[in-house]
């Protein structure tokens, strides 16, 4: 399989390079140049298979050659031997119709660990058969920075540096980020929003003098390995609910986009899909687009589901490439009209195209809240707010007939306050993650601004002159 950017002028790479290169050297993202076609049997057969076994055959074709099918197997089921949960991505039904997917039993409780516990093990892969090292950057706000450290902590061929907002994150997630006491993790409280964080992370990126000297490399879902590692889920989802007789919706609380086009890139693999829906909190910049057409930013309100408070959505990218028929002329038209007026609009063809296959909705905080305790009164089930979003947001999309899942993105314990507030309960951490609330914290505070980035990383990274 080849991979090429959505802006259409960077090289053309094989799995293992676009593993290491996160963004592609024309500011662009990768994309599998086709996507692979999996027959109605052959997803009739994920039903009942074991995780591992569905991921096997999904993640295979976007690798090809790359690596031999033992050691992948080997990697795929290493990376979820750890969940707490032995169906790895369980589902829960909440109502009539609805199905929660349970998409947090991983090590740091967030879906995050799905695919980060698999890209860790697989660039580690990488670089060993290389004999390089890497300095691996990410923006979080808040979930993605606690899984990537928590899959490259102790590795000796990297360095992890997350720039998170500083005060913008909840306690537990911040802390996943501090306490580990490893010398490659570095956690780095920036003075701003994840969109200066991100904004941060794709300069360095765009910084070649820097990007080359330091080896980077990213584990946002710019990195189409992260992508790639959440289709498998959605499969799993949908034979469990009788694809590819029936067809499945999904409602996927969204910020960067990243997971909700893992359900796309599924459909485009064969996956009988009703609907898409975006679900998101008040940054609402992809509801919005989905309304008018208009991609437009706006400041970041900070809110009870920290993790979705994002404006410039990633991954939408890929989804203007898919629409514009992998035109690369033109995504790098849209990407500069954002990057020089904050908005660009979409029309026609590629607009209909994205209406046909997504719905949207947005939840605000008090409908956050209520939807947290009403689940819990009508179903006995506690919603992480995140997740609460997606239930919200799936009502207005609930057909009646094709059965909705919705994507539980976080355990509740991780926003302990929020649906202590909304519900009356306290959630309870896993034992084994109580210790890490009173362990020593280990944060570097810096200014938002590239440069100061640039230098703490430069002064830390020992994949100078070791590098890919
Ligand atoms: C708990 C939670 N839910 C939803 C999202 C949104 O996912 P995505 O950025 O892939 O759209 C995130 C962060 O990405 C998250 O951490
Ligand atoms: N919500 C994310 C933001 C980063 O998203 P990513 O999927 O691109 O890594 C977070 O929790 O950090």
């Amino acid at each position: 399989m080849k991979y090429c950017s959505t802006r259409g002028e960077a090289p053309v790479l094989d799995f293992s390079d676009v593993l290491l290169q996160g963004l592609a050297r024309d500011g662009g993202l990768y994309l599998p140049e086709t996507w692979p076609q999996f027959t109605p049997e052959k997803i009739a057969g994920f039903a009942g298979q074991p995780y591992e076994a569905v991921a096997y055959e999904v993640i295979a074709p976007f690798v090809g050659d790359e690596i031999p099918e033992a050691d992948l197997k080997a990697m795929i089921a290493e990376s979820y031997a750890g969940f707490r949960h032995p169906a790895v991505t369980p589902l829960v039904q909440t109502g009539a119709n609805t199905f929660i997917l349970e998409l947090f039993h991983g090590p740091t409780l967030a879906f995050k660990d799905v695919a980060m516990q698999l890209l860790g093990r697989m660039m580690d892969y990488v670089l060993t058969r290389r004999g390089l090292r890497a300095t691996i950057v990410g923006a979080t706000s808040g979930d993605t920075g606690g899984a990537a450290i928590e899959a490259f902590r102790g590795r000796e061929r990297t360095d992890i540096f997350i720039l998170f907002p500083d005060g913008r994150v909840s306690n537990v997630q911040r802390r996943q980020m501090t306490t580990p006491s490893e010398s490659n993790v570095h956690a780095l409280a920036l003075a701003g929003d994840f969109d200066d964080c991100q904004a941060i992370v794709k300069g360095m990126f765009n910084h070649f003098s820097f990007r080359d000297r330091v080896a980077l490399s990213g584990v946002n879902s710019i990195n189409w390995a992260r992508i790639l590692a959440q289709i498998v889920y959605y499969f799993v989802a949908g034979a469990a609910l009788g694809a590819p007789h029936r067809k499945v919706s999904f409602t996927v609380p969204t910020g960067n986009f990243g997971d909700i086009f893992a359900g796309y890139a599924a459909m485009k693999m064969g996956l009988p899909v009703e609907k898409l829906v975006v679900a998101t909190n008040m940054n609402d910049i992809l509801a919005r687009t989905l309304e008018t057409g208009r991609y437009e930013k706006r400041g970041v309100t900070a809110t009870i589901s920290p993790s979705m408070d994002i404006q410039v959505s990633s991954n939408f990218e890929r989804l203007l490439a898919e629409v514009t028929g992998r035109d690369g002329a033109i995504v790098r038209q849209m990407m500069n009209q954002l990057a020089q007026s904050g908005s660009f609009g979409i029309a026609g063809g590629p607009l209909a195209e994205m209406r046909q296959t997504f719905g949207a909705g947005r939840c605000g905080e008090v409908e956050t809240s209520a939807t947290i305790k009403s689940t819990l009164d009508e179903a006995g089930y506690l919603l992480d707010p995140h997740t609460a979003i997606g239930v919200h947001v799936a009502k207005a999309h609930d057909d009646g007939k094709t059965p909705m899942v919705v994507l539980g993105t976080a355990h509740p314990a991780k926003f302990p306050d929020a649906v202590e507030q909304a519900s009356g309960i306290r959630p309870e951490l896993p034992e084994n993650l109580k210790d890490m609330m009173t362990a020593e914290e280990r944060q570097q505070i810096l200014a938002a601004q590239q440069d100061v980035v640039e230098t703490y990383i430069e002064d830390h990274a020992r994949a100078i002159g070791a590098g890919v």
